[in-house]
């Protein structure tokens, strides 16, 4: 996580802001004919017909949104589970943002972590439908030559990734379906997770580190709240960047959509002026023999063990 940033109060107009499909398209915008669109943040990388856009994903080069994974009302149960985590916790939430794991059980119940992992499956059936080179690229060892290490992001401590997944894998798993399916993630600290913004609430610029990640805003712009929305900037791959400088784009989809995008990217939660936003997140990458245990139990309870046990675990 890069501290970082001080907002102005007011977004710079240079910054192009998207807030409804189709309602502004502009350079930034591809429709793909797959029922998603596209976002380059690299103009050259949009051409580069020797490019899966898989490569380009995991190379910071595109963002994805998917429209229309989660209806109105599984959005509004999330936002309201969101809202009354919020309401039963005792400290005021830092930087006006609170997070939540949906494994937490003090924070969800059953009905949520089911509805998250339903959401999740149909975003992760959309992308193995359309865009494979996603799970081909990011995901699956190659049994050639061990690129699965160099095509994941640099990790939080800034060093690329040395350790694949073992081979069996390839054999076992087709698709990032039945990665996730079959426990072969490691995920994000505490993620998956809801996060709920209040008036001047951000999340300050940042990378998530890991192959990919999902984030499913649960509130609409402009009914829900205003400002706020996921900056990106250009050119991620330098790794002790610090951003001065606004997002060069900022995407507002409307609650239900998706957008995907890889561990490079620096973006982050823009500061919401009034309302709340929340969003449903979560960036995972394929275990792998040096994956941390607390990053493996996903939308599942941690297990608990008991303050009298005396053993390692
Ligand atoms: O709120 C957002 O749009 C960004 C959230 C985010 O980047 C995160 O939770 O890692
Ligand atoms: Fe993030």
């Amino acid at each position: 996580f890069l501290p970082l940033l001080q907002y102005p109060n007011r977004i710079s107009t240079t910054t192009t802001t998207i807030s409804r499909r189709f309602s502004f398209e502009d350079d930034w915008l591809e429709d793909d004919d797959e029922d998603h669109d596209i976002y380059w943040l690299e103009d050259f990388a949009a051409e580069n017909e020797d490019q899966s856009l898989g490569e380009a994903i995991g190379a910071g080069e595109a963002v994805v949104c998917i429209p229309d994974v989660a209806s109105r009302e599984e959005t509004l149960d999330l936002f309201q589970a969101g809202l009354n985590a919020v309401a039963r916790r005792d400290e005021p939430a830092a930087r006006g943002r609170s997070r939540f794991s949906v494994s937490d059980p003090e924070a969800f119940s059953s009905d949520v972590v089911l509805l998250c992992d339903e959401i999740l499956c149909r975003v992760l059936d959309h992308l193995d439908d359309t865009i494979p080179s996603i799970f081909e690229t990011l995901f699956v060892p190659d049994d050639i030559a061990n690129d699965w290490a160099d095509q994941q992001p640099l990790n939080a401590q800034g060093e690329q990734p040395t350790v694949p997944p073992p081979d069996h894998i390839r054999d076992m798993c087709d698709s990032l379906r039945d990665l996730y399916l079959m426990g072969e993630l490691e995920w994000s600290e505490g993620e998956p997770a809801i996060n709920v913004y209040e008036g001047g609430g951000y999340f300050g610029a940042h990378k998530d580190h890991l192959a990919l990640t999902v984030l499913i805003p649960l509130t609409t712009p402009d009914s829900d709240f205003e400002g706020g929305g996921t900056g990106f900037w250009k050119g991620n791959r330098e790794v002790d960047e610090n951003p001065a400088t606004q997002p060069d784009l900022i995407l507002k989809p409307p609650a239900g959509s998706a957008l995907i995008f890889g561990g490079d990217v620096t973006h982050a939660g823009m500061p919401v002026a009034a309302g709340y936003r929340s969003v449903f997140v979560c960036s995972f990458s394929t275990k792998t023999p040096v994956s941390q245990p607390d990053r493996l139990h996903g939308m599942q309870a941690p297990p608990k063990v008991s303050p009298n046990f005396k053993g390692t675990i």
